[in-house]
């Protein structure tokens, strides 16, 4: 995993403009929680983690979630640490523990939409019972694809962002906010 400098990080800290305050970010993992219950009071469903980025947004939600549910994961990427996406490599696919499940998926963006459409795909193609999907944001651009998530915490502008499991070039997932990086360090 590639690594940045110290100096590079400070400027890439002192450039990036903030998008949302961690006040207006755990209100929106509220609302977000608060749907998830009501779709998902008496459904036993099977939430999926989509490693790396979804690690915090699956974190902060579930302690919110006061029902009967139980956790996996998917690791698939399409950027692995670059500002624009490529292929999507699987690293985890748990397709024998889907087969019957009503799925939720789990991120923390949704940009171009192949990442989660894609995983959709997939776990309809396993035999998931249902499949829906939660984001914590969704990028304010054409998506790449017609589908969509059924649960999304925020709207971001179409910048890179970061923040809250999101990365820039594999910093900055622990910032307590969503930020914008400067256009000069995309
Ligand atoms: O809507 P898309 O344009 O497909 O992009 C969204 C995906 O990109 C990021 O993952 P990434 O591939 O960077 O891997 P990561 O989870 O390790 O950050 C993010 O976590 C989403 O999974
Ligand atoms: N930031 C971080 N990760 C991402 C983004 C973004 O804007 N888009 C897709 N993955």
């Amino acid at each position: 995993m590639s690594k940045m400098t110290p100096e590079q990080f400070h400027g890439v800290r002192q450039r990036m403009d903030l998008i949302a305050d961690q006040a207006a970010v755990e209100r929106a993992f509220d609302d977000m929680a608060q749907a998830i219950e009501q779709r998902y009071a008496d459904k036993d469903p099977l939430l999926l983690c989509v490693v790396t980025g979804g690690i915090v947004t699956a974190g902060l939600l579930l302690p919110r979630l006061d029902i009967q549910l139980r956790l996996d994961y998917v690791h698939a990427s399409r950027y692995r640490g670059a500002t624009s996406g490529g292929e999507l490599h699987w690293r985890h696919r748990p397709s024998e523990a889907i087969q019957g499940e009503h799925v939720l998926v789990v991120d923390d963006i949704f940009d171009e939409g192949c990442t989660m459409a894609a995983i959709v795909d997939a776990c309809v193609a396993d035999g998931a019972a249902s499949v829906q999907s939660v984001v914590l944001a969704r990028k304010e651009r054409a998506h790449a694809t017609d589908y969509r998530p059924d649960i999304i915490g925020l709207t971001v502008p179409d910048r890179y962002v970061m923040g809250y499991g999101l990365d820039y070039k594999n910093y900055f997932r622990n910032a307590a906010g969503i930020y914008a990086a400067a256009d000069e360090d995309v």
